[in-house]
């Protein structure tokens, strides 16, 4: 695997404040990370230092095992971000053409603009005269115009209606299938969840969870099997040692376990009379709530709902 993304020991201070407290990770090639984490996490911050757009105020960051400021790099690199500063004179073919210039393997116009969604009409528009959709749309054909190799989006669908959602995220699965690395911060955890194979939780400045989007739900959120059967199979299933929990929620039997497979093998084992089974491997706003939930919150919590 090649190495894409270094970032050692990395630091940022605003004012006295640590935004981000001596994170560490690698991203190899043809990744797709999702950076997560609540509001002032140190996201953004750390996104920016990946680009060299902001310098660590200690540690040391680097894109294909060169500084993010270099030329070679910056023509392997594109990005989205969430503040989008177009250049508003200029109407938006032009500016695609101006920003495909910057590039010695540039995308063709017309393959950025089937990419990215551009309509006829907004390519004779204003830059500063689009939509908050268009200009996304816009910031993501600039973001593609050098063809990179890695991608950065930073909150790429806020602003976006179901439809350019959907259609920007089939983009980037295509792009992924190509051997892109992508790297992208959300909220919208469905998001993560369906299109990163790994996921780095920010929490105050710090990683508090790396790994595989698997086996950071498998860690961490609840996996049950629930089915419909005869009330009386509670107490037998409660003694099994694979079985952490059971409750009934709406006449179903819902057991909670480490192993949703032992607990199919015990119902078709013992020929329990069951039906409508359905297992649930956890969803990823549960890991999100527990890892990132501390103890002044859940007090904050605890009192706001009182
Ligand atoms: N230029 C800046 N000057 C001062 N403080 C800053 C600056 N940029 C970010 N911060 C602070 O650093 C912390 C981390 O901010 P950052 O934007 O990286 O968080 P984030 O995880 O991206 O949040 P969000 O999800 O809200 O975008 C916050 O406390 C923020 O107020």
């Amino acid at each position: 695997m090649k190495k894409v993304v270094s970032v050692e020991g990395v630091t940022k201070v605003f004012k006295g404040k640590k935004a981000v407290d001596d994170v560490s990770f690698i991203i190899n090639s043809g990744e797709s990370v999702a950076i997560l984490g609540p509001n002032g996490a140190g996201k953004s911050t750390t996104i920016l230092m990946m680009l060299g757009l902001l310098q660590p105020t200690t540690g040391n960051v680097q894109l294909f095992n060169d500084t993010p400021s270099n030329r070679k790099v910056r023509e392997k690199i594109g990005a989205m971000l969430q503040e989008v500063s177009i250049i508003d004179a200029l109407k938006v073919k032009e500016v695609i053409q101006l920003f495909r210039s910057y590039y010695p393997h540039p995308l063709s116009f017309e393959e950025l603009v089937s990419l990215t969604g551009l309509k006829e009409g907004d390519l004779k528009k204003r830059a500063d005269k689009l939509s908050g959709g268009q200009k996304r749309r816009l910031s993501f054909a600039l973001a593609l115009a050098g063809n990179p190799d890695l991608l950065f989006l930073d909150e790429p669908t806020v602003g976006m209606d179901i439809h350019s959602r959907s259609s920007f995220w089939k983009t980037i699965q295509a792009l992924k299938e190509k051997g892109k690395t992508i790297i992208f911060c959300t909220h919208y955890l469905q998001e993560a969840d369906d299109m990163a194979d790994r996921i780095i939780l920010f929490h105050k400045g710090n990683i508090i969870a790396d790994g595989s989007t698997v086996d950071i739900k498998r860690k961490v959120s609840k996996q049950t099997v629930s089915f419909l059967g005869n009330h009386h199979y509670v107490a037998a299933l409660k003694s099994q040692p694979f079985v952490s929990n059971v409750h009934i929620q709406d006449e179903r039997i819902v057991v909670t376990t480490d192993n949703t497979d032992q607990i199919l093998s015990y119902l078709f084992d013992k020929k329990l009379n069951v039906k409508d089974i359905r297992v649930e491997q956890g969803r990823l706003d549960d890991v999100f709530e527990q890892l990132t939930l501390t103890e002044v919150d859940v007090v904050e919590t605890i009192n706001g709902a009182m």
